[in-house]
């Protein structure tokens, strides 16, 4: 592609890993696990089943705490509710008995349902709650597991699903949970590596970001929690086959806290961390089995140590290559000629945007007072004013922020749904923010690539097994995520995590994910803010030159010169009230402006 030549990146860093050296920790684990049989002895056999069983729980598990940031607690009440629909639907004391893959099978089920249900409240709770939640859930499986003893035999307990042979030797079915871990892994890994990975991230650490990139936060979750809940369930019934027998007191505080604890320790937004937190959690009582009495003990120390230590858990003492320093006094160079392949079939706009008699108080104060604002495709609009003008209320009252109490919103004459900033995105509208809105633990094209997520037309169960079209437009976004960080400038740190980036850069990153969406609008707020003179000439440039394309541009600025350089219009505001409109010469020499805002 000649752009891409042209955008040739100016760094000379380290390429990204290749897919054989993100996959090699992975072999080296699975040919370990593949030797282990050799070793004869029976109590390893168990000791490995228990892990891969714990971890088909916690790669789901991961998805929730690790990359969606959500505080499950008490997943131990899917993995029971698992294995007592095993073990009920094979022992065959309320309906006829069903083979032991059926069974297991049913429990996956019983766990996707359940998974929803103890997910539901994160979409209205916040963390700590919505950790209750789970942990409430989780004592009330157990005494219905105690009570109902019936079906579940109360305290006595109920045999485990049998397997069939060759299945049923420890090392088989060692050998068949291991298949079952294995699956687990590739099929987390293509959630996280797909952009419902990204959105999750986006959502845990930039959550007003990821709406404006059109996230729809509920639906993701809910697909998430299913797919967790379905591997729980799953790890529930091979757990029974596991202990030949099931009573509630086998699904205690302890193993729930295990399963959150391997997430932790392992690392946020990784897969092989919480994997290596898994094996070492299983191994750790059994290599201090004197010290068994004291396993939560050793998981709040454990914890403790590696929260101190090594916030970012094992992926982050993995993660070599960003501990590499980053070259010192890099500059931004924006590439506006890619523009041209990145933006020439963007949304095309309809029409303008319209604001009419807005109002919107808070409280006693009114931010906008009756403001009217006309955005044109392919101009600049620029918005100035003193501090607390109303010049972000603006902009939010546009992306969907905020509902105006009175006034009209609408795009080419059509209105434009307030209060639903997710809505944005699908109308070609897209937004940077006054401080920067980024996933620090995500490479710096990850973090653009979320800005095309409403463009994605592959499903979840499409990422969950990479099926070709997921194949194809991940390829695609990927291609044009470089396109994008070459126009704004950034193309030789794509593979950088984005925490590590200088401020200007994070600025400069925005307006690519914003690209992204090859937007009919881009509104930008204080883009200018903290960038040096040299940077704010490239970023006034890069403006133009995007508006070129035809995207009306809404530029929110202190920066009176490069608001007067580049703006076609201009709307000072004072008081949430429109004080005066204009083009830049009007403005400049406009007495009540002069007086009020400019100065001199
Ligand atoms: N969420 C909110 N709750 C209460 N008051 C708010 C809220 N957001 C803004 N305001 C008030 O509304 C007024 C306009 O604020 P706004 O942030 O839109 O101004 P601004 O022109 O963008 O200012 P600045 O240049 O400092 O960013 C201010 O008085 C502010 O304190």
């Amino acid at each position: 592609m000649g752009v891409t030549d042209t955008a040739a990146p100016a760094l000379k860093l380290p390429a990204a890993p290749s897919a054989l050296a993100r996959l090699l920790p992975f072999l080296g684990l699975l040919a370990g696990a593949l030797l282990l049989p050799f070793s004869g002895n029976d109590y390893w056999a168990l000791i490995a089943t228990r892990a891969c069983i714990y971890w088909v729980l916690v790669s789901g598990l991961n998805l929730i705490v690790g990359y969606a940031g959500q505080l499950a607690i008490g997943y131990v009440a899917i993995l029971a509710l698992g294995a007592y629909t095993a073990s009920v639907l094979a022992a065959g004391n309320v309906l006829p008995a069903l083979p032991s893959f059926a069974a297991l099978g049913c429990a996956g089920l019983v766990g996707a349902v359940f998974g929803v249900v103890v997910g539901l409240p994160a979409l209205r709770l916040r963390t700590f709650y919505f950790a209750m939640t789970t942990l409430g859930f989780a004592t009330i499986v157990t005494q219905i597991a105690l009570a109902w003893q019936d079906v579940t035999g109360g305290g006595i307990g109920i045999p485990g699903p049998e397997m069939p042979a060759p299945l049923d030797t420890p090392w088989g079915y060692y050998l068949f949970c291991l298949g079952a871990a294995a699956l687990c892994t590739w099929l987390t890994a293509n959630i996280a590596g797909s952009r419902f990975g990204r959105a999750l991230v986006a959502v845990r650490d930039a959550e007003v970001a990821a709406e404006a990139c059109g996230v729809a936060k509920p639906r993701l979750l809910v697909q998430v929690f299913l797919l967790a809940g379905a591997l729980a369930g799953i790890a529930g019934g091979l757990f029974a086959t596991l202990q030949s027998y099931i009573t509630p007191d086998a699904f205690t505080f302890d193993l729930s806290l295990l399963f959150f604890i391997a997430v932790l320790i392992g690392g946020r937004g990784s897969i092989l961390g919480p994997l290596l937190g898994t094996i070492l959690l299983t191994l750790l009582p059994e290599v201090a089995a004197p010290l068994a009495a004291w396993s939560t003990f050793l998981y709040a120390a454990l914890l403790l140590v590696i929260v101190l230590a090594i916030p970012g858990g094992i992926a982050a003492l993995l993660d070599f290559r960003s501990r590499r320093a980053l070259p010192e006094g890099r500059a931004v160079q924006p590439r506006p000629e890619a523009l041209a392949t990145l933006l020439g079939h963007h949304r095309e706009a309809r029409g303008a945007i319209e604001l009419r008699g807005v109002v919107l108080a808070f409280g006693a104060v009114r931010a906008i007072d009756g403001l009217d604002l006309d955005l044109r495709p392919g101009e600049v609009h620029g918005l100035i004013g003193p501090n607390g003008s109303g010049k972000t209320t603006t902009l939010n009252v546009i992306s969907g922020y905020y509902r105006p109490q009175q006034g009209s919103l609408t795009l080419a004459g059509a209105p434009l749904p307030a209060g639903r900033p997710a809505l944005r995105a699908p109308q070609g509208i897209a937004r940077t923010f006054q401080t920067p809105r980024l996933v620090g633990e995500a490479t710096v094209l990850q973090n653009v690539m979320v800005g095309a997520t409403v463009e994605g037309r592959s499903t979840f169960l499409e990422a969950l097994f990479q099926l070709p079209r997921q194949r194809r437009e991940e390829r695609e976004m990927e291609a044009r995520a470089r396109l994008a960080l070459a126009a704004a400038g950034l193309a030789g740190l794509a593979d950088v995590r984005a925490d590590r980036l200088q401020h200007s850069e994070l600025r400069f990153m925005e307006i690519a994910r914003a690209l992204m969406l090859r937007p009919a609008f881009l509104m930008l707020d204080e883009p200018a803010a903290g960038l040096a003179t040299e940077e704010i000439k490239r970023l006034g440039a890069l403006i133009r030159a995007i508006a070129a394309q035809g995207t009306g541009v809404l530029l929110v600025e202190h920066h009176a010169d490069l608001i007067f350089d580049i703006c076609d219009r201009v709307t000072v505001l004072n008081l949430g009230r429109e004080l005066a409109a204009g083009t830049p010469a009007e403005i400049r020499t406009h007495k009540e402006v002069v007086s009020a805002y400019l100065g001199g």
